[in-house]
């Protein structure tokens, strides 16, 4: 069933921040909302798996994740799940898409009943399809569990640049009645400080559609970039990007509106724009030749839209919806396509209408020879 969307009123002004949160994942972008957390009054446990970062972080006051980002008061890191977890308001995972099951079953041995659960990685699980969230819900049980995403990189959000991100809950009859006490308001609220704004939506498939795409279509640009191309390439594949947000998102029951915000055309025009992004980093790399095994100096770089690359392809083929970019990474990087016939090949698609309402598809005009061409000017 469709919610309803929420209204844009501002959120409630007597609603209250949760005193204490609990960040599991203490690499970049747990220790950036845990410092986010921290700073706006938050008491703020961060859980590592790695000693050595959790020493670091409680004794110098600062993490290798985030060099030069001193660690604010009220922000303390543990090594023991539920020293984490104890008397805390609320929880977010914040690990990749990978480790989110393995996580969420851990912090489900600790976590008090009832405690609101936000997940902060992107991407859909390889083996079932499942949403991050749903994911997270299948071991948490009868927890609320929502999402934090959006464009935010976490050095420059650790750093205070002003960034905007949104917190998705579902809604439930009550949470209407009382915006004020839904854990969507009350983490948005906590997440706020003057340089984080946080919205408050309630379509989780909107919002996590969104975010485990745009990894992929980064991916894209970053290959068509370091292939020589340029600003044209990179405006058509964010704008398609886009329609295949839209059209995946609508057909798992999200809004297609969702994705027009901040976690989907917001966070695919961060990643899509810079190298600082991992994920438009390899493809740069892979477009300028770089072997796979040689990309980031062979160092291991958690990029998403790698292994989502195929999870969202196989999750959308299930449910009949074509995603052409993100298909055409997949054959990339998973079925060994040469980048420059791929690429060429998705050039030459049929014509379509934009927007998608007339139904019409002409075969391109471009011949076999000049396909080929194209894909050799990439290649
Ligand atoms: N870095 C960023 O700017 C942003 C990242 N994200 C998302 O956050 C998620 C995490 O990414 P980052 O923090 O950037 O990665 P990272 O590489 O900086 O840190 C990953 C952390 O997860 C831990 N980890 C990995 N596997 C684990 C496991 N099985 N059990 C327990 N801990 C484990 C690592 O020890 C490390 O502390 C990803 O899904 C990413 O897309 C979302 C927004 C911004
Ligand atoms: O999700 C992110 C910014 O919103 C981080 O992007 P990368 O994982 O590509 O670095």
């Amino acid at each position: 069933m469709k919610h309803q969307p929420l209204s844009g009123d501002p959120l409630p002004s007597h609603a209250h921040p949760y005193r204490s949160a609990a960040v599991i994942g203490a690499g970049s972008w747990g220790t950036a909302l845990a410092v986010t957390l921290a700073r706006g009054g938050v008491q703020t446990r961060l859980w590592g798996r790695d000693r050595a970062v959790v020493d670091g972080i409680n004794r110098a006051r600062e993490t290798r994740f985030l060099p030069g980002v001193p660690m604010p008061a009220g922000l303390n890191a543990v090594h023991e799940m539920e020293a984490a977890l104890a008397g805390a308001d609320v929880a977010l995972i914040v690990v990749p898409s990978r480790a989110v099951r393995s996580v969420a079953r851990a912090v489900a041995e600790y976590a008090a009943p009832g405690l609101p659960v936000a997940v902060c990685a992107k991407g859909i699980e390889a083996e079932t399809g499942l949403l991050m969230t749903q994911v997270a819900e299948e071991e948490l049980g009868r927890r609320p569990v929502g999402c934090v995403s959006g464009p935010t990189f976490a050095r420059e959000t650790a750093l205070g640049h002003p960034t905007a991100a949104t917190v998705a809950f579902p809604f439930s009859y009550a949470d209407r009645l009382k915006p004020a006490d839904s854990a969507a308001v009350r983490l948005a609220l906590s997440l706020s400080t003057e340089s984080f704004r946080a919205y408050v939506s309630d379509d989780l498939v909107g919002v996590e559609i969104g975010g485990a795409l745009k990894n992929v279509i980064a991916i894209a640009c970053g290959m068509m970039t370091g292939a020589g191309f340029a600003e044209n390439t990179r405006a058509a594949l964010i704008t398609r990007g886009v329609d295949e947000m839209k059209n995946l998102a609508e057909a798992l029951g999200g809004r297609r509106e969702t994705v027009t915000g901040l976690s989907g055309v917001g966070d695919l025009t961060l990643t899509c724009s810079s190298p600082t992004s991992r994920n438009m980093a390899l493809g740069l790399q892979l477009g300028q030749g770089v072997a796979r095994a040689d990309c980031f100096d062979g160092e291991p770089v958690v990029v998403e839209g790698e292994v989502n690359a195929k999870s969202v392809t196989d999750l959308a083929r299930r449910v009949g919806v074509t995603l052409p970019i993100c298909e055409t990474v997949r054959a990339i990087l998973h079925e060994g396509a040469p980048l420059g016939d791929a690429f060429a090949a998705l050039w030459a698609r049929p014509i379509e209408a934009e927007p998608r309402a007339m139904d019409l598809s002409f075969s391109h005009p471009a011949t076999d020879q000049a396909i080929a061409t194209l894909a050799e000017r990439i290649s």
